[in-house]
Parts: structure tokens; sequence; C-alpha cells
């Protein structure tokens, strides 16, 4: 069943044309990623889906129904959830409140600890640790963990390896990937190792357009037919 799905996406920046007419969907179950050069619209894909740059012209539909004309706490109230490039959390709280702090009123925040530390362990153990003193790879595994226990149906997930040591995105890649057993991921992401592994499907933006997807096992991080849309 399709999740999300974008129909014919314009997106501006005052007079800036950005989104220039993106169709993408996510299945349900799926894994999805979005890869292209810096600046060519993929964080404005997720700011529109969001709201928080509404688009001007477009369908969003998200579980059958129109995102674009809602505010962002009801997009958020959907189950959207969004993990920003720069990971957004309560610094000087601990990683337990900061968990606690995602639950939704509605939900039981023993058992969301529960899922939490049986997903990413290393939280557990350093549970009263201020979030801020953690290191980059473990910061980005609670911004999943908070993703994973606020209630959504969907991750957007930006740039989860940014800034990382090389041993560590292969901690982030393994932390998404637990979190996709539960939940669908639209990821992007600028290793295209790291996506390809993760993704069950891709799409290539580029000035503000899709110009091309598939399955991600039809592809090769070596391939012509990503490179020239991704090297720059
Ligand atoms: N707040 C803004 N006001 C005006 N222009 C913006 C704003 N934010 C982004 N842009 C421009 O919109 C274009 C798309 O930016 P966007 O951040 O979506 O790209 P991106 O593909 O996510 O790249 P990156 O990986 O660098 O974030 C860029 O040309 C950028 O300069």
């Amino acid at each position: 069943m399709t999740l999300l799905e974008l129909d014919d996406v314009h997106t501006y920046y005052g007079q800036s044309h950005i989104l220039q007419g993106v169709d993408l969907s996510v299945e349900e179950g799926e894994v999805v990623a979005l890869l292209g050069r810096n600046g060519v619209g993929k964080t404005t894909t997720f700011r529109s889906i969001l709201q928080l740059t509404p688009p001007r012209q477009g369908s969003i539909q998200f579980k059958g129904e129109e995102l674009v004309g809602k505010d962002t706490y009801e997009v958020a109230d959907a189950g959207i959830g969004w993990i920003p490039e720069d990971r957004r959390m309560f610094s000087r709280l601990s990683v337990e409140e900061n968990v606690r702090a995602s639950v939704p009123g509605d939900a039981s925040e023993a058992e969301a600890l529960e899922l939490a530390y049986e997903t990413f362990p290393i939280l557990g153990e350093r549970a009263d640790q201020r979030a801020g003193d953690l290191s980059g790879g473990q910061q980005q595994m609670l911004a999943i963990a908070r993703g994973l226990v606020g209630g959504n149906d969907l991750l957007l997930v930006d740039e989860p390896s940014e800034g990382l040591a090389p041993k560590i995105v292969t901690d982030v890649g393994e932390a998404l990937l637990a979190a996709s057993e539960s939940l669908p991921i639209l990821l992007v992401e600028q290793k295209l190792g790291l996506a390809l592994d993760l993704a069950d499907r891709f799409y290539v933006m580029d000035h503000g357009t899709i110009v091309d997807s598939g399955k991600t096992s039809e592809v090769s991080v070596d391939d012509e037919r990503l490179r020239r849309y991704l090297s720059a």
C-alpha cells in the first residue's frame, strides 16, 4: 500500500522555484533513498512534506490524506517523524529524559524505553548521561530512537552519516537498519554505499526534479547511471 505520495510538487523560497514538479512515493515497509548533489532540493522535499515550506502547487498524500494546507504539527500528529541533519535533541537532558519526551501522551513510556534500549543497547548503558555529552554516533542513535518511539508511521531521515567517522557510519547504518524493521524510512544520504545498503528503492534528484529511480538491487556504487548525477 502507498504510504506517502508526492505528485507534481512545486516549492519556492520567495521567487526561487526550487522543487519543479517532484513525484515520488514510499510504500508500507520500504526504505527509500533520495539521492542527489548538494543543493538539488532534497532537504526542501522534506520541508515540503512537513509543511515547513508549503508547496505552492501539487499534492502530498500520507495514508490517503492530503498534507498540503495542514500545519506542521498536524503532519507530525498524522505520524511523520523527522530527524534533521543537526539531530535536534535536548542536550541538557539525559538520554532517558530525551526518549521519554518523544513518547506521545497516550503511549507507555516504559514500553518506549524498552524498545529504545533493546534496539540500541548503548543508549541503555548511557541512560543517565546528558545527551549533549554523547558521541556524534550515539547522538544519531538517540535521534533515531526518538523517532522510533514517537508514534510515527514514517521517518524522514536527513544525512544521518554527516560529520561522522567511517567506523561510526557503520554503526549508524546498523541503527537505521534496526529501526527500519518497524518503520518505513525516506532517507537523504550522500554516502551512496550506505544509501544503497539500506534502501529498497532510490530516487535521484537534479535541479528540483526526479531524474532517475529504481530498485537499489539493480545498481551499484560505481554505476555510470548514478555517478553522472551524484559526482560533483
Ligand atoms: N531558506 C532558504 N531560502 C532560500 N533558498 C534556500 C533556502 N534553503 C535552501 N535554499 C536553496 O534551495 C536549493 C535547494 O536546497 P536544499 O537544502 O533543498 O538542497 P539539498 O539537496 O538538501 O542539498 P544539501 O545536501 O546541501 O542540503 C539550494 O539552491 C539552496 O541554496
